[in-house]
């Protein structure tokens, strides 16, 4: 058996955007209905939506056969978080609040099987290797593995480009939400302070010839970073697509004063 293909590894050197949206709703069920509507790219976010590792395996079983590619979030990146998430066959991660090229560095070494790195063997226990199908999985995994760093904060803004130049780091993620708040600006990412630096890291990161994403659910806000040079912009949250759309319903049909005003993050 082949090792399965890393779509979105692999797109993140095309020309076009990769459009992604977020999948909070931790089932395997409602990520197969988001898998279904096209997106390029789908966040498995098990840093704010209550996952599990068994949850996680459950929504990647469930989109595996879509066209739309899992990148999974963990909250931490811990080591053996890491291991896991890998061994149940999650080829891309995710992982917050990157604040050095040390940090980096680590994650790429949890990634890795010695002697590039310290991920333990699960062999035919693990989905990774589709229980010892895929011929040569040891020595050829990291082929189809990919690691995004979220930058989010002022220090990691700060290092950006020795974190983006980090061998192994295949990408960088801008977190608007956690960077605004870090700055002071809390809820309002459009503040000049916060823009800037959310450019300065885009520039940085492509200038270490690495890609770049970011959330930007507004669609003026993914169109300007999109301007500015992000290959992978989620463009949605299926979460707040479920709330407003409630909310807009019942709006068609409410006194206006009686129904909720949605508050937003971004
Ligand atoms: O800082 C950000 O922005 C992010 O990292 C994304 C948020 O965590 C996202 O979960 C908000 O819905």
């Amino acid at each position: 058996m082949n090792m399965p293909h890393n779509a979105f590894k692999a797109a993140l050197t095309a020309k076009h955007t990769q459009y992604g949206i977020w999948a909070g709703f931790t089932s395997g069920y409602a990520a197969e209905i988001v898998a279904g509507t096209g997106y390029d790219w789908m966040l498995i976010d098990g840093e704010h939506a209550p996952n599990s590792v068994p949850s996680v395996l459950n929504q990647l079983q469930a989109v595996a056969p879509y066209a739309t590619a899992p990148v999974v979030r963990a909250v931490t990146g811990d080591a053996n978080l890491i291991k896991q998430l890998l061994d149940v066959g999650a080829q891309t991660l995710m992982i917050p609040m990157v604040e050095t090229a040390e940090q980096a560095q680590a994650l790429v070494r949890a990634m890795r099987y010695p002697p590039h790195g310290i991920r333990g063997v699960g062999g035919g226990l693990t989905r990774a290797t589709r229980w010892d199908g895929v011929a040569n999985y040891l020595t050829t995994a990291h082929q189809e593995l990919c690691l995004i760093v979220q930058v989010e904060s002022r220090t990691g803004v700060e290092n950006v480009e020795a974190i983006a130049a980090v061998e192994g780091v295949d990408a960088v993620f801008i977190g608007p939400a956690d960077l605004s708040i870090g700055l002071g600006h809390a809820g309002n990412p459009g503040h000049p302070e916060v823009q800037a630096r959310i450019q300065y890291a885009v520039n940085a990161t492509l200038a270490a010839g690495k890609a770049c994403g970011i959330l930007a659910p507004n669609e003026e806000d993914a169109r300007r970073y999109q301007g500015w040079g992000c290959q992978f912009i989620a463009v949605a949250i299926d979460i707040s697509l479920l709330r407003q759309s409630a909310i807009a319903t019942l709006a068609r049909y409410r006194e206006p004063a009686a129904v909720q005003a949605p508050s937003r993050t971004y």
